[in-house]
Formats: C-alpha cells, sequence, structure tokens
C-alpha cells in the first residue's frame, strides 16, 4: 500500500471509529474525570487516538514523524515554562497582552512569546484578535494550567516537567553505571539521583524539609494524574462491599479515598492510610480539609513496608482487606517479594485460629498490555527514572504476588488504565 493509499484508509478507518462509538460521550469524560459511558467506549477512545497517530505517521512519513517526536520534547518544556510562571493564573479571566505579562510575571517577554507560540497551535491560549496580536487570553485547554481551576494539572505539570524531565535525561548514564559486585554492595542508583545528585529513595528526598515542597506537589500531582485515570476505578470496582477497615499501603495522601469519599462510591467503609511518616504528615494536613463525614472514615499510621521484621514495619495487623495501589510499579522484582511478604505477614498474624473470611489483598496497578495507551507507556519510562520501577504485566505481577505467598483469585478490569488483582495470603 502506498503512503497516500494507506492514508486514506487510516482515515476511512477512523471515520468509521469514530461514528461507531459515542466520542462526544469519551470527550466530555475526559473533561469531567468520569469514565466513558462504556467500556467499548472506553477502548475506542485508545483506538481513535492510536488511529490518529498512525495517520499522522502516515501522511508525514518516517522522517518527519521522527523529528516531530524528538522535538516533542520542547512542547512539553513549554507547556511546564507557561504553567510553572503562571501565565494562565495571570491571564485569569481577562485578554492580557505580552507586555503586561512580562511586568507581571517579571520574565523577558522573548521567552513568553517563544513558548506560547509553541502552545497556541496545540490548542492552549487564543490570541484575541489573531495571529501576531500577543494578546492572550485563557481557553478550555489553557485554564488546565490554573491554579485555582477545579481540574487543575499545574502540579502535574510541574512534577513531570521538573523531576520527570530531569530524571528521563539522565536514562543513559543510569543505564550504564558500573553494576556494583559483591554481597554488600550499595546497587546503582536511578536517573533521578545522578540527576539531582542524592544518595536516598526520591521519597526521603522528598520528604526532607529543603525540598518538602516537591513531596507536596508529587502528592498532588498523583491526585490530578490519576484523576484523569481514575473515573473507571472509583465506580466499576465494588468498594463498598469490602470489609472495613482497608489498610491502604503506601496510600500517600489517600488521593483514592478522596475521590471515593467525595462520591461516596464506598459507602460505610472505612480506609486506614498507611504511609512513612512524612507522606502522612501531609496526608493528615490534606484530610484536615475534608467534610468532617469524610475525616470520619479515614485512619492513619505511620511506618516503612520495607522495615526488617513486621514489628518494625508498623504495618497494622490482622484487618480484612490490604491494598496496595500504584506502589508495586516503584520498586524492583526482589523489593516488591520483600514488600508484600511484609503485607502477607501482617495480614495473617493473630489470625491462626480464626473463622473469620480470608482477608483480602486488592492490587490496583497499570498492567503493561499489548493495547495499553501511550499514557501507560510514558509512565513507565517515568517509573523507571525515579525509582528503578516498571510497569508488569498480567504474568509478572501474578509471579511476584505467589513468589510472596499469596493465592490469585480474580483480575478485575475497569474502563481504567488500571487494574486490580485480588488475593488471598
Ligand atoms: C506513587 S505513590 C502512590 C500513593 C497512593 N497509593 C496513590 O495511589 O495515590 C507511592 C507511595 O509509597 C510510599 N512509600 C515509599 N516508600 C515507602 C515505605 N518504605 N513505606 C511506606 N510507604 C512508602 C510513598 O511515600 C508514596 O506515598
Amino acid at each position: 500500500m502506498s503512503s497516500g493509499s494507506s492514508s486514506v484508509a487510516l482515515a476511512e478507518e477512523l471515520l468509521r471509529l469514530v461514528r461507531s462509538t459515542h466520542l462526544d460521550d469519551a470527550a466530555a469524560s475526559a473533561v469531567s474525570g468520569s469514565p466513558s459511558s462504556t467500556q467499548a467506549a472506553h477502548d475506542a477512545k485508545n483506538l481513535i487516538a492510536e488511529t490518529c497517530d498512525a495517520l499522522m505517521r502516515s501522511v508525514l512519513g518516517p522522517s518527519e514523524y521522527t523529528v516531530l517526536l524528538a522535538e516533542s520534547c520542547q512542547e512539553s518544556s513549554a507547556l511546564y515554562f507557561i504553567t510553572s510562571l503562571g501565565v494562565a493564573d495571570v491571564i485569569g479571566e481577562a485578554s492580557v497582552g505580552l507586555a503586561e505579562l512580562s511586568t507581571q510575571l517579571n520574565v523577558e517577554p522573548r521567552f513568553l512569546s517563544i513558548a506560547l507560540s509553541c502552545l497556541l497551535p496545540r490548542g492552549y491560549f487564543d490570541e484575541v484578535g489573531g495571529f501576531g496580536s500577543q494578546v492572550y487570553r485563557n481557553n478550555e485547554l489553557s485554564r488546565l494550567l490554573r491554579a485555582d481551576d477545579p481540574q487543575t494539572l499545574k502540579d502535574a505539570i510541574g512534577f513531570v516537567g521538573d523531576e520527570g524531565f530531569k530524571a528521563t535525561s539522565y536514562l543513559l548514564e543510569a543505564a550504564q553505571q558500573q553494576q556494583p559486585s559483591g554481597e554488600n554492595a550499595a546497587p546503582a542508583l536511578p536517573a533521578v539521583n545522578l540527576a539531582y545528585g542524592f544518595k536516598q529513595s526520591v521519597f526521603a528526598w522528598m520528604a526532607d524539609p529543603e525540598h518538602s515542597y516537591r513531596g507536596q506537589r508529587m502528592g498532588k500531582a498523583m491526585q490530578q494524574l490519576h484523576r484523569m485515570a481514575n473515573g473507571g476505578v472509583i465506580t466499576d470496582f465494588p468498594w463498598a462491599t469490602l470489609a472495613s477497615p482497608v489498610v491502604d499501603v503506601g496510600g500517600g495522601i489517600g488521593s483514592l479515598e478522596l475521590a471515593l469519599t467525595k462520591t461516596g462510591t464506598n459507602g460505610n467503609v472505612n480506609f486506614t492510610i498507611f504511609d512513612i511518616p512524612e507522606t502522612i504528615a501531609n496526608a493528615q494536613k490534606t484530610w484536615a480539609a475534608q467534610p468532617t463525614t469524610a475525616q470520619a472514615q479515614i485512619s492513619f499510621v505511620p511506618g516503612n513496608f520495607l522495615a526488617p521484621t513486621l514489628e518494625e514495619t508498623k504495618l497494622p495487623q490482622g484487618q480484612p482487606t490490604y491494598l496496595i495501589r500504584h506502589v508495586l510499579h516503584d520498586w524492583t522484582d526482589d523489593q516488591v517479594v520483600a514488600i508484600l511478604k511484609n503485607v502477607r505477614s501482617a495480614m495473617i498474624a493473630g489470625r491462626e485460629n480464626s473463622s473469620d473470611p480470608a482477608p483480602k489483598l486488592l492490587l490496583c496497578e497499570m498492567l503493561l498490555r499489548p493495547t495499553s495507551s501511550r499514557f501507560v507507556r510514558t509512565t513507565s519510562m517515568q517509573l523507571l527514572a525515579l525509582n528503578d520501577g516498571v510497569t508488569r504485566t498480567e504474568g509478572e505481577m501474578v509471579r511476584l504476588v505467589k513468589a510472596a505467598g499469596f493465592q490469585v483469585v480474580k483480575v478485575h478490569d475497569m474502563r481504567a488504565v488500571d487494574s486490580i488483582i485480588e488475593a488471598t495470603p
């Protein structure tokens, strides 16, 4: 097939896909954070995005497409630059000229106009009066860059553009480190350590008071990134039927619980958020601002899921349900098995003679599949750079779960990038 005819075939396929699904519904859900109306609409959205990309490859040809892909980091940098400066915040509901923006933000107008000209054709901001007027106003995309927008992505863009981007730029060096040998050799460092020059884990580094703004931003970024992918996780899994309390291991600031209690989809189910002490302190600050009914469903336990003994982990013991969401992808296979073994010990502690139903482990993770979206694959790069993490296939995850002594009961698929693996100890 010549490149011309394959473009036509792709365009026809695109039209067929768009007509066969409720794309308007899919687009609306992308804004509100709720899932597509059906699993078919959810799947079609990914397929449509992939077909658009295939059409672009076909129309542009290999060289132009590859140069564009290589240069797309500049668009990403423009988005980070404009968002971090607070351009959309300064514009607010008004129309603001370049000179005024430059004065208010205390930056050279040249930098602003070049970065904005990168973003305008991608749909961010409107240039009032047409090309070259250099008077800007917000539109439905650029409002997401405002801190005060309910759908804000400001922290997510900050985290991805700062720690994320700097860390991935060191992947080559990280991959080429001499692998240490010998029993007591410290492991090679993840890219983020090389980028910023620290030795501890990225979580401990961000928890340090000197960098605590990074930890707080990452917490909010997780919430904002999850909102995009969360919809089906909140609605398609029967949270309200779980036995309480659910111990959320590595629960962060409780972004899952914030979404669940906001929609009420957890019914009367209570949660215990378990995380390192610094993150628990951030979580408590976040929850202090929530409605008291929501606060009443949440408790907090600081600890360390990798501590050498069960007592030292401080994991709550003998509870009916344990959840681990978006945590295992941060760790190597050996560390995952160590975390899961600690959690398993906590689950069965004190239950030797109990006739209660077996406790449940729920692992909520993105799984790598042939159909995995661009988001899943780019997130994998991010995980690798930040903590030597990885997005695993279902087979790889199941192997580790079994290696830690669990039996897999079921894999729940949802209208989401995440799946939930249910297991018993
Ligand atoms: C990617 S975040 C996921 C947070 C949360 N589960 C969510 O889905 O929003 C990983 C979490 O693991 C926590 N964590 C890292 N090391 C830990 C440790 N040794 N013990 C307990 N929690 C840890 C981090 O503080 C962070 O909150």
